[in-house]
C-alpha cells in the first residue's frame, strides 16, 4: 500500500498527508498547507501534499547546486551503478506505486504496473548508454578549413549544465520523470522534481527509490504544490541552467518566461493515421482503436486523426466500430480499457469537443455517454476542418475521427 513499508517516512502520523523531499530528508511545509488528490474514479480527495514555499524552493536548488559540484567529479562508472540500484529497486516496489498510479490517475491496474517497470528498465538503460556516450570525446584537427594548417587540435567531451529542473505531465508521472532524471543523473547533473499534481503521491514514491540507492544528499530534490502558484518561481529561478518539461500548452508559456537557459519541450499533439488502399484493414482497426484507446487517449503519442481512402473508409469504419463495442469501461481497479479521465475539467473539455462536432454535424457512431469523469470511447465520422476535434488535442478516449474527405 502506499506509504508504508519502505515508504513509511514519506508520510506523516495520521498517513494522510505526503513530504516532500529536500537535502536527502523527507520534510513538512512550513506553509501548513495542502494540495488535495482527487480520485478520478471516486471524485474524493484521496491523497494531499505539501504545498510548498518559495523559501523551500530555494534551499532545495542551493542544495542541488553544492551536490552537482561533487557529483559532476564522481566517476562514471560509480553513477551508473547508482542508476542500475535505482532503477532494481523501483521495480521491486512496483506494486504500491502502480496503486498510487490507480488511485491518483485512474490508470488500468496492469498499465500501472508495466508503467513502473518500464520506468526501472528505462533508468539501467539511461545508466548503460550513457557510460558510452559520455565516455566519448571527438578529436578535432584545423586542416579542414581552406587556409588553415594541421597546426592546431581540438579536442571535445560534454560537460555537465548544473542543476535541471523537471516537469512532468500527469499521464506518465513515473515513466517520464526518470525519462528526465536519468539522462541528467548520468550526465553528471543535479535535479530539481516538480511532479504533476495529479500523479504527484506516485512520483514520490518513485523519488524514495532514488533515496534508498544512495544517491548523495541534496543531489535530488523534489518539491510538490500547484504548478499554476510555484511554477514561475521554479522556471524563471536563477538557480536554474536547465529545463525539461513534458505537457501541453503550458510548455510555450514557460518558453517565453525561462531566459537562457537550454529547454527541452516535449508538448501536446495531433497525431495522424493514414490507411491507404492496399492497407491490412484488420491490422489497421486493431492499431487504431489500441493506438487511440488505450489509457483512454491520455496519450501524447494516441491516435487523434486517421485519414482514409474514400475506397478503404466504410469498411474500415465498420471494422474499428466492431472493435470498439469490445471494449470494457469502468474503474481502473478492474483493468478496464477506457477508465475515468483524470479531473472534471479535463472531462469537461472533452465534452466540449464532442458537443461542437454535434452542431456542426459530425456522425456519431456511438451515443455519447459520461458519468462523472467516465467517458464512454466515441469515434466521430465525417469530421469537417471547422470542427474543433479537427484541431484541438481531446486528450480523451479515443475521438479518432474519420475525415473521409481528406486524402
Ligand atoms: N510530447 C510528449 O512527449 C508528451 C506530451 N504530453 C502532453 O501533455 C499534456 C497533458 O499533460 P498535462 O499534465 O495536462 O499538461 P500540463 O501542461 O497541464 O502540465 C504539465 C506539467 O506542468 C506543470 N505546470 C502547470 N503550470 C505550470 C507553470 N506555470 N509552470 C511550470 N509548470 C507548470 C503541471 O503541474 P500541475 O499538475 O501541478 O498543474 C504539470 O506537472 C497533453 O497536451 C499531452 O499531449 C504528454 C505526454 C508526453
Ligand atoms: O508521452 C506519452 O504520452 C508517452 O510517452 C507515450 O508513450 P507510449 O506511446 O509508449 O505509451
Amino acid at each position: 500500500m502506499a506509504g508504508t513499508s519502505v515508504f513509511a517516512e514519506l508520510v506523516d502520523e495520521d498517513a494522510t498527508v505526503f513530504k516532500f523531499y529536500s537535502d536527502g530528508e523527507w520534510k513538512r511545509s512550513s506553509s501548513g498547507k495542502f494540495v488535495s488528490i482527487i480520485n478520478p474514479t471516486t471524485r474524493k480527495t484521496q491523497y494531499k501534499v505539501q504545498a510548498c514555499t518559495q523559501e523551500e524552493v530555494n534551499k532545495i536548488i542551493e542544495s542541488a547546486k553544492t551536490a552537482q559540484k561533487s557529483w559532476a567529479k564522481t566517476p562514471l562508472w560509480k553513477r551508473a551503478e547508482l542508476l542500475h540500484k535505482a532503477a532494481a529497486i523501483l521495480k521491486e516496489h512496483r506494486a504500491p506505486i502502480a496503486e498510487c498510479l490507480v488511485k491518483e490517475i485512474a490508470k488500468p491496474a496492469k498499465d500501472a504496473v508495466t508503467e513502473v517497470v518500464r520506468s526501472g528498465d528505462l533508468v539501467s538503460y539511461c545508466a548503460e548508454e550513457g557510460v558510452r556516450i559520455l565516455g566519448e570525446g571527438k578529436f578535432l584537427v584545423s586542416d579542414s578549413f581552406p587556409g588553415n594548417e594541421r597546426t592546431r587540435y581540438c579536442l571535445t567531451s560534454k560537460i555537465p549544465l548544473g542543476v535541471v529542473l523537471a516537469i512532468p505531465p500527469f499521464n506518465y508521472p513515473v515513466n517520464l520523470a526518470v525519462s528526465k532524471i536519468a539522462p541528467a543523473l548520468i550526465a553528471g547533473n543535479s535535479l530539481v522534481l516538480k511532479p504533476p499534481t495529479q500523479g504527484a503521491v506516485a512520483a514520490l514514491h518513485m523519488v524514495h527509490c532514488f533515496h534508498l540507492a544512495g544517491f548523495p544528499k541534496g543531489l535530488i530534490g523534489c518539491v510538490t504544490g500547484k504548478g499554476s502558484e510555484i511554477g514561475d518561481f521554479l522556471t524563471m529561478h536563477p538557480g536554474v541552467n536547465c529545463i525539461s518539461f513534458t505537457g501541453g500548452d503550458t510548455g510555450i508559456a514557460i518558453s517565453k518566461k525561462a531566459g537562457m537557459v537550454p529547454l527541452q519541450m516535449e508538448l501536446g499533439g495531433k497525431d495522424a493515421c493514414i490507411i491507404l488502399e492496399d492497407a491490412d484493414l484488420d491490422l489497421a482497426a486493431a492499431n487504431i482503436v489500441k493506438g487511440g484507446f488505450s489509457y483512454s487517449g491520455q496519450r501524447c503519442t494516441a491516435v487523434k486523426v486517421v485519414l482514409i481512402m474514400e475506397s478503404v473508409a466504410d469498411t474500415l469504419v465498420e471494422k474499428v466500430k466492431a472493435k470498439i463495442e469490445k471494449l470494457t469501461v469502468g474503474p481502473p481497479e478492474d483493468d478496464c480499457d477506457i477508465t475515468p479521465v483524470v479531473t472534471e475539467s479535463s472531462a469537461n473539455f472533452i465534452e466540449g469537443l464532442v458537443m461542437d462536432a454535434k452542431q456542426k454535424g459530425a456522425t456519431f457512431c456511438q451515443e455519447y455517454k459520461r458519468e462523472g469523469n467516465l467517458i464512454w470511447p466515441l469515434l466521430l465520422d465525417n469530421v469537417q476542418p471547422d470542427m474543433r476535434i479537427a484541431w484541438e488535442e481531446p486528450f480523451g478516449p479515443g475521438f479518432t475521427c474519420y475525415q473521409n474527405k481528406l486524402y
